[in-house]
């Protein structure tokens, strides 16, 4: 895959995907601030991995979903990886992430793709919707990984964003055929 992998964002209207992407990147989205509503917009980041390399990836922000809007299609066929997001405070934004990691899966074929989730808005804490164990067992059964975030704490942002690139990125060394004499150090796992 290498440079430039093309990542697709998205989930249900209004539950950050645009705040979570500006202040990953820039750090100047204020809460509660005035939203336009995403059509599509196109982030270029510079990631650095787990592996200390600096990593580009192509982020597409979409348009939130709701009743009637679905993904649209070409998507699944560009996208090397995903990052699904709902918000905590919505347990409907949840069932919409599920609804697209089975579809991902649908339409996967025979490609690779990385996926992650993010539960967003956890400052929410009287708002919440969507308990934090329930929705961590749903990703162990989805053998997806989940983190819950909240764009009023930049440092949560980042984590996720370093593993799916990193992920993305990993060189594929992983030889069904392993060289004679070298042994094997198994898989860096992070789990997704
Ligand atoms: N309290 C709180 N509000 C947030 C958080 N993240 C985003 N918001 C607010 O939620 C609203 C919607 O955020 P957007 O980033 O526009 O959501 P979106 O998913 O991109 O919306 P669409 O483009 O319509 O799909 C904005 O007022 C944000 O400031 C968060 O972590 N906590």
């Amino acid at each position: 895959m290498g440079k430039g992998c093309k990542v697709v964002v998205c989930g249900l209207a209004s539950v950050g995907k645009t705040a979570i992407l500006e202040h990953l990147l820039y750090g100047n989205h204020t809460v509660g601030s005035e939203s336009n509503q995403t059509q599509e917009d196109v982030y270029v980041a510079s990631v650095e991995t787990d592996r200390g390399v600096r990593e580009q990836l192509r982020l597409y922000d979409t348009r939130g979903l709701h009743d009637g809007v679905d993904l649209p299609k070409h998507y699944f066929s560009v996208a090397d990886g995903f990052v699904l997001v709902y918000s905590v405070d919505s347990l409907e934004s949840f069932k919409k992430v599920d609804a697209l990691k089975k579809e991902i899966d649908k339409s996967r074929d025979k490609k690779e793709v990385t996926v992650i989730v993010l539960g967003n808005k956890t400052d929410l804490r009287d708002r919440r919707q969507v308990e934090s164990d329930v929705a961590q067992q749903w990703a162990r059964g989805e053998k997806v990984k989940l983190w819950e975030v909240s764009v009023t704490e930049r440092s949560s942002l980042i984590e996720p964003f370093t593993t799916l690139t990193s992920r993305l990125t990993q060189p594929q060394s992983k030889s069904a055929f392993p060289l004679p004499g070298r042994k094997s150090k198994g898989t860096t796992s992070n789990d997704i």
